[in-house]
């Protein structure tokens, strides 16, 4: 075939990105394509060359080179080459010949790409309209970015992360207790922000130690991809990148606190880049004062004015007092938390309210229950919620409705409940009971000449302080440290795991197989200091022949690490960890059940970090821990004061800190006297009875209350639940897998292997070409207990990739088949018409949820009859029959202009199903955010952790939305041109 001539234009079928091409020179072989756009020449043999000739009809509109463009009416061909007649902007008739087409005119769109003869495949333009269909489903289902985390579906996490996620810029505190899962729901809330667009670019800063393991958490829970960035990373990326800042090489970046506080021009440049959420873990450690604030806080504080949305993490938030408590609570929100002492006030008032929601119960039979619900609300609604309670003719169901509205409302106008979200063991419930093991100890002759020479002599307290170094009392309570600072008595020459029965006694127990013993079984052991764990780690090598891996915070990431997962693997590695106490808090040891602490941590709030780590989600016994004691020592006292004082081994409570902020400093000077330390027990005692009635009744059953709706909860899961039952899941799968030609194989037991085709379309997320691939499920349970297994969901990367690829692409936006059915006659041509709307919005709205891209199907037949609802997506598919591409051409090329016809009258079909949609969005908008405004504003006058930036935020979003939605448009998507013919026998 030799009809080509120098100056036409064409396009590669199989390319058609390259854009338009002029055929440079040809002869009876060859022919060669300059595509100018994109600076390619290609040869092609002129016999089989996969190009498209382009040639525009009647009321197509096209762009000149120099940019003006035109309407074509008619053309002409003159030596080979088609000349375009039409009429120009203006309405003046004009010319332009085929060699003067605009370079970049685009051939992607549908209509384009059918009317110069570009088709798909048949099944490509199927898996289209399913895309569509599921894209829309899920872009507004509401559990979107709660059904792809691997994660159990833990009721107080999705409540928090649904409540917090669907406020603008949220800003709050996470503050469960240790181990109940803070991580997970920033990365819920994380992970249903970056789907949903409201936010693009996160940083996160956690300590050193806990990097890899939120890295770690990150990849496998969420498959969010995360730069860590240290200083080596940043210098190298400074150097790769010349000017440029290292804190915007990612979308996520995570990093440590240690590392950027300490690092003012670090600071500089992470405030300089742009992050739409700060996430900041055990942020009890911002330490804050009246006097100073510390370089952490000021870091924090920095970023929180300029970053949107803020999730601050901390297990023990009154560890370093209610002011710096309070300091971080300012860091949420400036305006409202500006005043200590009215916030204390306030929280006093917290009690009637807790004991008026208890009240709810009993409003109906008890004056007085209804007069303490009486006290706290002050509104016409509350009020007239609260008379349908009290009224005994109300049937039940209304009674139940009054008390949920009134209960909701109550809790959501008082308390700290907005910007604080705390549940305990207690009010989740299903954790392991926790059982004290003491062992007392005779005291070695080297520690004991020392306490006994203090309890003789007043003063010679403060000659050992200033000789040793140490702090008061830590020169107490850590005998080995107090050791180690004497090393110039002639008496302490040897180390002091040497004279130390606590060490021989852990290496008894670690090879006795008895009751008490741990053979066979891992063994976390926290001592206080650094040294102390580095020397017993010591101690058991070179005494027991234990590699002991060590744990501080002196350690580089890789060495903690590696000490980690040593520890961790459970076929050879090995049986104890031995940690110092900063170097473990937040890590994950639930795989492990006895805990042994080598010594006492001076603090409450240490004491359960210490538990914590064994105490966790996904522990699976009861907590063994074990205290080897001195007898009569300053240690065994303040062990006393734990157990005797406030329980602090049975159960977490939550207000030690307040007994330590009260009585810290007298035990310090009770530490070796017993007859002071039984008076201070027993007032810690009735403080600790006092403080949980207290807790009870005030701010923290107010917090507890709050931090998870049980109804809500519920509701969440079910959704998620949806999505994971989706029957319509597995079929789109190995649709979408055969097309993007991935091989998957049913390994049986609910599992499969996708591995790469040899024809697999690249950069599929998780099938690199040549690679082995992975392992994957669509069962939530098979995918948790299987590190190596991958739950596919909606959310799954590989999905959202493929539906990304066809929603944004032109994958499959045309297609030609051939129907034969003996109800019609053959020869004639159909065209089923996909069209698609478009409401460009800025993503922070967040607008899929009300109008995700909507999908409006149109069938028409040759003469123009609708047939949409008479013949179904999936009736017609079933009677279709492929055709090659070539002939396919030419069909389209003998249908040209019935082809045209029927796209034109088919956008109008189309036009009249669109105010349906834009007013089904627009309702489901004004429902949504109309029903959240008007919480938001009674909540306002009730509460002021409301932020007035809320309530703008919230009612400017309406506006912009409705606006968004009122300019929908619809766009034809996708074309497959039928051709009947006459159906066999
Ligand atoms: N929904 C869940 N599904 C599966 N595992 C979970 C879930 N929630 C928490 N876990 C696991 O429980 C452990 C504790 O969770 P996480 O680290 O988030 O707790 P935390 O409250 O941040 O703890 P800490 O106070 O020590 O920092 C982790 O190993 C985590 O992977």
């Amino acid at each position: 075939m030799s009809d080509f001539s120098p100056g036409q234009r064409w396009i590669s079928d199989g390319e058609a990105e390259l854009g338009l091409g002029t055929v440079l020179n040809c002869d009876a072989r060859s022919v060669t394509i300059l595509f100018s756009e994109s600076q390619e020449t290609r040869t092609y043999n002129t016999r089989q060359a996969p190009l498209t000739r382009v040639a525009f009809g009647a009321g197509d509109r096209i762009t000149a080179a120099d940019g003006w463009q035109m309407t074509v009416d008619a053309s002409r061909e003159r030596q080979g080459l088609i000349i375009y007649q039409g009429t120009d902007a203006n309405g003046e008739p004009c010319e332009l010949p085929e060699t003067k087409l605009a370079d970049a005119m685009r051939f992607d769109q549908a209509r384009d790409r059918v009317l110069t003869g570009q088709v798909d495949r048949n099944d490509w333009f199927d898996l289209r309209f399913r895309t569509l269909h599921h894209y829309q489903r899920t872009e507004k289902h509401p559990a979107l970015g709660f059904a792809g985390p691997r994660i159990d579906l833990i009721p107080h996490q999705l409540y928090i992360a649904d409540e917090v996620a669907r406020r603008h810029a949220p800003r709050v505190l996470l503050a469960d207790e240790v181990g109940l899962g803070k991580t997970i729901e920033a990365g819920l809330i994380l992970h249903r922000l970056l789907l949903t667009g409201r936010a693009e670019r996160a940083l996160i800063l956690v300590p050193d130690s806990l990097t890899h393991q939120w890295l770690v958490e990150l990849l496998r829970r969420f498959a969010l991809d995360v730069t860590l960035l240290d200083e080596s990373q940043s210098s190298a990326l400074e150097e790769g990148m010349g000017e440029g800042n290292p804190f915007d090489s990612g979308q996520l970046i995570l990093a440590s606190q240690d590392w950027l506080f300490a690092n003012p021009a670090r600071q500089r440049q992470a405030l300089a880049a742009r992050f739409d959420l700060l996430i900041v873990d055990e942020a009890h450690h911002l330490d804050w004062s009246e006097e100073a604030s510390g370089p952490g806080y000021q870091c924090v504080e920095s970023l929180a004015a300029d970053i949107d949305a803020l999730l601050l993490l901390t297990a023990t938030p009154e560890q370093m007092g209610v002011a710096s408590h309070f300091a971080r609570l300012r860091l949420l929100d400036p305006e409202r938390y500006h005043d200590l002492e009215r916030f204390r006030e306030e929280e006093r008032h917290y009690a009637e309210v807790a004991a008026a929601i208890d009240a709810l119960d009993s409003v109906a039979e008890s004056d007085d229950a209804k007069a303490r619900v009486e006290v706290v609300i002050d509104d016409h609604e509350s009020r007239a919620l609260l008379a349908v309670l009290a009224n005994p003719e109300a049937g039940a169901e209304q009674q139940d409705s009054a008390r949920a509205r009134l209960r909701e409302a109550l809790l959501d106008r008082h308390g700290t409940g907005r910007v604080m979200f705390r549940n305990s063991r207690r009010h989740v419930g299903g954790f392991p009971e926790r059982r004290l093991h003491t062992a007392t100890l005779a005291l070695p002759s080297a520690y004991r000449r020392v306490l006994r020479r203090l309890a003789r002599d007043e003063d010679y307290l403060d000659e050992l302080l200033i000789e040793t170094g140490l702090d008061h009392p830590d020169v107490l309570i850590y005998p080995d440290a107090m050791y180690r600072a004497l090393e110039s008595d002639p008496l302490n020459a040897e180390d002091w795991w040497h004279i130390d029965p606590r060490v021989s006694w852990l290496l008894e127990r670690l090879s006795d197989d008895g009751e008490d013993g741990f053979a066979g079984e891992k063994v976390l052991v926290i001592a206080h200091h650094r040294e102390t764990a580095e020397g017993l780690a010591e101690a058991l090598r070179v005494l027991g022949g234990y590699h002991a891996p060590v744990f501080h915070e002196d350690l580089s990431l890789l060495e903690r690490d590696r000490a980690a997962a040593a520890f961790a693997d459970e076929e050879d590695g090995c049986q104890v960890l031995v940690c110092s106490e900063i170097g473990s808090e937040g890590r994950n040891f639930q795989f492990c059940r006895h805990l042994v602490m080598f010594d006492m941590p001076q603090h409450p709030d240490q004491l359960e970090q210490r538990i914590g780590r064994l105490d966790r989600i996904g522990q699976r016994h009861a907590i063994e821990l074990h205290v080897p004691l001195f007898e009569d020592s300053p240690g065994a006292r303040l062990m006393r004061w734990y157990d005797e004082g406030m329980d602090a081994f049975s159960a977490p409570h939550g207000v030690g800190s307040e007994l330590f902020e009260t009585f810290g400093d007298t035990l310090a000077d009770a530490l070796l006297d017993d007859e002071a330390l039984d008076d201070i027990i027993g007032d810690t005692r009735a403080m600790f009875t006092a403080k949980l009635a207290e807790r009870d009744a005030g701010r923290n059953r107010l917090l507890e209350l709050n931090a998870c709706r049980p109804e809500r909860a519920e509701r969440i899961i079910e959704a998620v639940r949806e999505l994971d039952d989706d029957r319509a899941l597995p079929r789109y799968v190995d649709r979408a897998l055969d097309i993007f030609g991935v091989d998957s194989k049913d390994l049986g037991s609910g599992l499969m292997h996708l591995k790469p085709g040899p024809q697999m379309l690249d950069g599929l997320p998780g099938l690199a070409k040549g690679e082995d691939g992975f392992t994957a499920t669509y069962r939530r349970d098979l995918a948790l207990a299987r590190d190596d297994v991958q739950q596919l969901s909606w959310e799954h990367p590989l999905l959202r990739e493929m539906m990304g690829r066809i929603v944004d692409g032109t994958m499959g936006n045309t297609a030609l088949a051939l129907l034969g059915h003996a109800a019609i006659p053959g020869g004639r041509l159909m065209a089923e018409l996909v069209f698609r709307t478009h409401c460009p919005a800025p993503g922070h709205l967040h607008l899929n949820r009300f109008l995700p891209p909507t999908a409006v199907r149109v069938l028409l037949d040759e003469s123009g009859a609708n047939l949409t609802d008479k013949i179904s997506f999936t009736g017609l598919g079933k009677n279709l029959q492929k055709v090659n591409k070539a002939l396919a051409r030419d069909l389209i090329k003998n249908h040209h202009d019935k082809l045209r016809g029927l796209l034109t009258q088919g956008e109008s079909e189309a036009e009249r199903e669109l105010p349906t949609i834009v007013e089904a969005a627009e309702t489901r908008m004004r429902e949504q955010l109309g029903g959240e405004l008007a919480r938001l504003r009674a909540l306002a006058e009730h509460n002021p952790a409301v932020r007035d930036a809320e309530l703008d935020a919230l009612a400017a979003e309406r506006a912009a939305l409705s606006e968004a939605i009122e300019a929908t448009r619809l766009r034809l998507d996708a074309v497959r041109v039928i051709i009947t013919v006459d159906a066999e026998g």
